[in-house]
């Protein structure tokens, strides 16, 4: 087991938590998000870590830039890239929802939904039997029913906070969210002996 291994970390919400988990198997990582370097070696773990946006993260893993990385399950169903996705981490947890004004109805013709996850949003009023227009947008979503753009958001609900204080309200829950261990399918066949040590590990943590 002499080999290195890059690790994609999701910069921001998901650091924390991954982090946490990440030093319970023995690789303490929990300081480098106070620096403002994106790849940081570990010769004592022989670990080159990544940090990479969350959107990121799967690309650097199915690229192979990365052996392996944790990304929030919402990524990969918008993505549906090339990678394992080998262990859930149950950490992060939040959903994604259908949310709007009260008491307003979806529009009869082409109702429009602002979403950053456009692929989920899509497919999810497909099954619904809707036909709808969806309006990219990077963030702060929920301006968009209240200035009357959209009828509807699909995004990420924690608290309920966010919904609460711009006066909106959840239609419809369409998936639980929680972060995921993800690698490359490549690096699984090269690199097994390490990667399977790390997910058993990883796994005893998630079951305690
Ligand atoms: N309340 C939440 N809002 C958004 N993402 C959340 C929340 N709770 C957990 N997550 C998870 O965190 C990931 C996003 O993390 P973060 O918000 O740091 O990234 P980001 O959206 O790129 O950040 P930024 O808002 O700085 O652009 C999601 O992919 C999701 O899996
Ligand atoms: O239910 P809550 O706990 O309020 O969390 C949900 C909010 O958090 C996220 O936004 P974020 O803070 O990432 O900002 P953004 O709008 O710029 O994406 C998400 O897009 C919601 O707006």
């Amino acid at each position: 087991m002499n080999e290195w291994l890059t690790i994609a970390m999701p910069k921001g919400r998901i650091f924390e938590e991954a982090a946490e988990l990440l030093k319970k198997i023995g690789y303490d990582f929990t300081n480098v998000e106070d620096s403002r370097k994106l790849i940081l070696e570990f010769p004592e773990y022989k670990v080159r870590l990544m940090l990479a946006k969350p959107m990121d993260v799967v690309t650097y893993v199915e690229y192979g830039a990365a052996d392996c990385g944790i990304a929030g399950k919402d990524v990969l169903l918008e993505q549906d890239r090339d990678v394992y996705e080998v262990l859930d981490l149950h950490i992060s947890p939040c959903y994604l929802a259908v949310a709007g004004l009260p008491d307003k109805p979806l529009s009869k013709i082409a109702p429009k939904i602002a979403t950053k996850y456009p692929r989920v949003a899509s497919e999810y009023f497909r099954e619904q039997g809707e036909q709808i227009e969806i309006i990219p947008l990077n963030g702060s979503i929920e301006l968009a029913p209240l200035i009357g753009l959209t009828d509807r958001i699909v995004d990420i609900v924690s608290s309920g906070r966010t919904l609460k204080e711009n006066g909106l309200v959840e239609y419809e829950k369409i998936t639980d969210i929680t972060s995921r261990f993800i690698v490359n399918p490549v690096s699984y066949r090269i690199k097994s002996q390490r990667l399977d040590a790390i997910i058993e590990d990883l796994s005893k943590q998630v079951a305690i």
